[in-house]
Parts: C-alpha cells; sequence; structure tokens
C-alpha cells in the first residue's frame, strides 16, 4: 500500500477513499438534490458509504442520507429497499425495517453515486448496550422486546422473501421519540454538536476537490433517557441484502454470525438470517456473541458451530469440513460446552447482573437452538420464534 497522502485528526472514513470510484466529499451545511436535503450532521460511514443527517427542506422532516461509493456495480440495496417501500405496510414487521424515503443520483468530483435516503434512527443497539448499559449487557426486558421487534422485522422480510444477510446488534438501531418534533437545537442536543477538524495533504500541496475540507465526527447520540420507555428498533443496512429469486454467489455477514451455508459455499437463501437471529439472541441476553470471535478462522468457528449445533454437520460438506481440519490444531485442554451449559456459563458471570431467571435461559437456549441448525429446513422460521412462550413471559 502506498504512504498516506492526507492527514487529519478525526479517525474516521479512510481519507485514501476520496478518490474516483470512492466516496463523495461532502461538508456540514452542504446542500443535496437541488437544495432539498441539506447536511446536518454525520451519522456514521462503512467500506461502501458515508451516511448523514440531513433536513429535508421539502417535507420538513429530518432523514438519514447514505452516499454509496461510486464504483459499486450492485445495486441490491437501492433495488431492495426500493421494492420494500411498495410493499403493503399491514405487517407488525413493516415498522421494524428502516424505510426509504427518496433516492437520487449525484455527480460529483469522484464519480456518480447512489444516495439512499432513509428514515433518520437513533444509535445501534451495539451503540447502546456500550454507552448506557450496566455491565455491558441489556436488562431483561429491554433484551426480550429487542429480540421481538427483530424477528418481526424478520418475519416481515422473509414473508416478503427477501433475505437481509447481516443481521447482528449494529444493524438495529432505535427510533428518536418525538424526532419530528424536534427544532435545530433539539435535533442537536439529541446527536451532539458535530466536532470537524480540517484535512491536509502530507506533501504541503493544496487539497483537490475530491478530497472534503474537514472530517466530521460522527454524531455520537445522547440518548439514554429514551431506555427508560420502551424503545422501538428498525433493521437497517440492506447492503448484504437479496431476493430469493436472485440470491448473490456469496455474503459478507461478519464471519462470527455468518450461517454455515455461506462457510461452506452452498447454495443459501434467507434461511441465512435465522442462523444470525439465534447469535443475535444470545447477544441481546448475554451481552455477548455465542461464538468467541477473537482470531476467528473459518475452521475454528466450525469447530465451535458443532458444539452447539445439535443436528450434526450435513454428509454433504464433510469432505470440506476434513479438508479444513488440516490446518487445525488439536487442544486436549479446551473446554467443550452445550450451548445451553454455554449460555448459562455467560449470563450467570458472579460479575454482573442477570436478571432473567434460570427457567428464562433455559427457554431461551431452546429457542436459540431451534435456530443454530446446520440444516436451514430444520431452523425454525421468524414467525415460529416469535409464537415461543418465551416471548409470552415477563
Ligand atoms: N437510517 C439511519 N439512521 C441513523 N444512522 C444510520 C442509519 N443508517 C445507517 N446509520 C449509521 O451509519 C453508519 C453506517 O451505515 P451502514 O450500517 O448502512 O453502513 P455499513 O454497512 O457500516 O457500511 P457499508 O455498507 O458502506 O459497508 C452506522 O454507524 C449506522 O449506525
Amino acid at each position: 500500500m502506498s504512504a498516506p497522502l492526507y492527514h487529519c485528526g478525526i479517525d474516521a472514513e479512510p481519507l485514501h477513499r476520496y478518490q474516483p470510484g470512492g466516496y463523495h466529499p461532502l461538508g456540514l451545511g452542504d446542500f443535496l438534490k437541488a437544495g432539498r436535503y441539506q447536511v446536518l450532521h454525520k451519522l456514521g460511514w462503512g467500506g461502501y458509504s458515508t451516511t448523514w443527517a440531513a433536513k429535508d427542506h421539502k417535507k420538513d422532516r429530518y432523514v438519514a442520507v447514505k452516499i454509496i461509493v461510486s464504483e459499486t456495480k450492485h445495486k441490491r440495496e437501492l433495488e431492495v429497499l426500493r421494492a420494500m417501500s411498495a410493499l403493503p405496510r399491514h405487517h407488525p414487521g413493516w415498522s421494524h425495517v428502516n424505510q426509504m424515503l427518496d433516492s437520487f443520483t449525484l455527480a460529483g468530483p469522484n464519480g456518480t453515486h447512489d444516495c439512499l435516503v432513509l428514515e433518520l434512527l437513533g444509535p445501534s443497539v451495539a451503540d447502546i448496550v456500550e454507552l448506557y448499559c450496566k455491565d455491558d449487557r441489556l436488562s431483561a426486558s429491554l433484551a426480550k422486546s429487542f429480540a421481538s421487534q427483530a424477528m418481526q422485522g424478520l418475519d416481515f422480510l422473509a414473508c416478503h422473501n427477501i433475505g437481509h444477510g447481516d443481521i447482528h446488534t449494529r444493524n438495529l438501531a432505535i427510533t428518536v421519540p418525538g424526532l419530528e418534533s424536534l427544532d435545530e437545537k433539539g435535533f442537536f442536543e439529541r446527536f451532539g454538536s458535530p466536532y470537524a477538524s480540517p484535512v491536509t495533504r502530507l506533501d504541503g500541496e493544496c487539497l483537490m476537490s475530491n478530497v472534503p475540507s474537514h472530517i466530521v465526527q460522527p454524531a455520537s447520540s445522547r440518548m439514554k433517557d429514551i431506555l427508560l420507555s420502551s424503545p422501538t428498533i428498525k433493521v437497517i443496512d440492506f447492503g448484504e441484502a437479496f431476493f430469493k429469486d436472485s440470491v448473490p454467489d456469496t455474503l459478507h455477514t461478519p464471519l462470527s454470525v455468518r450461517a454455515p451455508e455461506v462457510i461452506f459455499g452452498d447454495p443459501f437463501d434467507c434461511r441465512v438470517d435465522m442462523w444470525s437471529a439465534g447469535c443475535l439472541l444470545f447477544e441481546l441476553v448475554t451481552g455477548q456473541p455465542p461464538f468467541d470471535v477473537t482470531m476467528i478462522t473459518p475452521p475454528l468457528l466450525v469447530q465451535q458451530m458443532m458444539e452447539f449445533a445439535t443436528d450434526g454437520l450435513p454428509p454433504r460438506w464433510q469432505g470440506k469440513w476434513q479438508a479444513m481440519q488440516e490446518g487445525l490444531s488439536h487442544s486436549d485442554e479446551e473446554d467443550t460446552y452445550t450451548l445451553q451449559g454455554w449460555l448459562e456459563e455467560v449470563y450467570f458471570d458472579d460479575c454482573k447482573h442477570s436478571d432473567f431467571t434460570r427457567d428464562d435461559i433455559a427457554k431461551v437456549g431452546k429457542l436459540i437452538e431451534r435456530l443454530l441448525k446446520f440444516e436451514p429446513s430444520l431452523r425454525a422460521t421468524a414467525s415460529d420464534v416469535l409464537a415461543d412462550a418465551w416471548f409470552e413471559q415477563g
């Protein structure tokens, strides 16, 4: 990799991606779509996009604008979101998926970018846990409420033959109550005042117009009070989403929640989401994902999956598994756990609060077991999960 050309005091999106094919340079106060959207704050960034909070002057509302890098050839996210916005709204899960409100293209110095205008949401569930939760763990009532809402969102998607492909706690975000009625002062009280730092060139030359003059620190929302009510959450980020009749070759779901059929290179479908949902349920309850993600490699992960999945590795994957194991060093010392044993071990950690009862944990363990099946056809569906007695208690 070549030496960095730019410097900025804020560690956010990689500056070298401000080049043809990459990010669009945007600044606070900029207008988009002929003056309709005005940029107020930065929400975050990823490998393929930067996302901004903006004021929609035409409809007098706050929105999120996700600006995709210009080199992206596939338009899956845009197509799935567009299809979703045309779907009937009567399903209870409709209100638990982030809806697209508008879309447009933006021609800039780095190319032509698809821009998705989305409902503006607050922090992700992962952020909430990190920022506001004692012992990095949700209360039992919030864990159950978030699990139920995520499952409703997934049920809505499955009913319409849409796979999300990237279900985890960073892709569930809370809605901001009263957002519509916030004035600008109230908006910045919620999302924090933006902080930006100038970009300089290390060779002393002037910046070109395809690099922003400043980098904005992503918003750090102040929303602890929201947890005292019953927050609504929505599934966000449809960058890996797909329709049942045009499934991609593979998915880039984080390895720790990636379904085994994707790891084994098998054909897959929307049921990948139910494997990830099993991991999600475990994390919502305990505060950590079921599979140890430190230094994880596919063979190590499959080894852990074999401890927890109750249906055994399907014969069609045995050959690949044999080949994978060649790189694994066998250690006799490591403890092995059943899923239920591991769930109890993690949850009833003496140092952390535990407001679920042992009975509750036994029940949710059974539920997670129904999701963590190697064979996609054996996995519970979102509607099966929602009908489970665990959701009726408490
Ligand atoms: N509708 C929204 N409202 C508020 N914040 C959002 C919204 N959509 C995305 N974000 C935030 O913006 C950041 C990046 O968004 P997103 O999850 O869509 O992209 P990513 O998957 O991280 O990146 P990429 O798709 O480019 O790899 C995240 O921090 C996310 O929480």
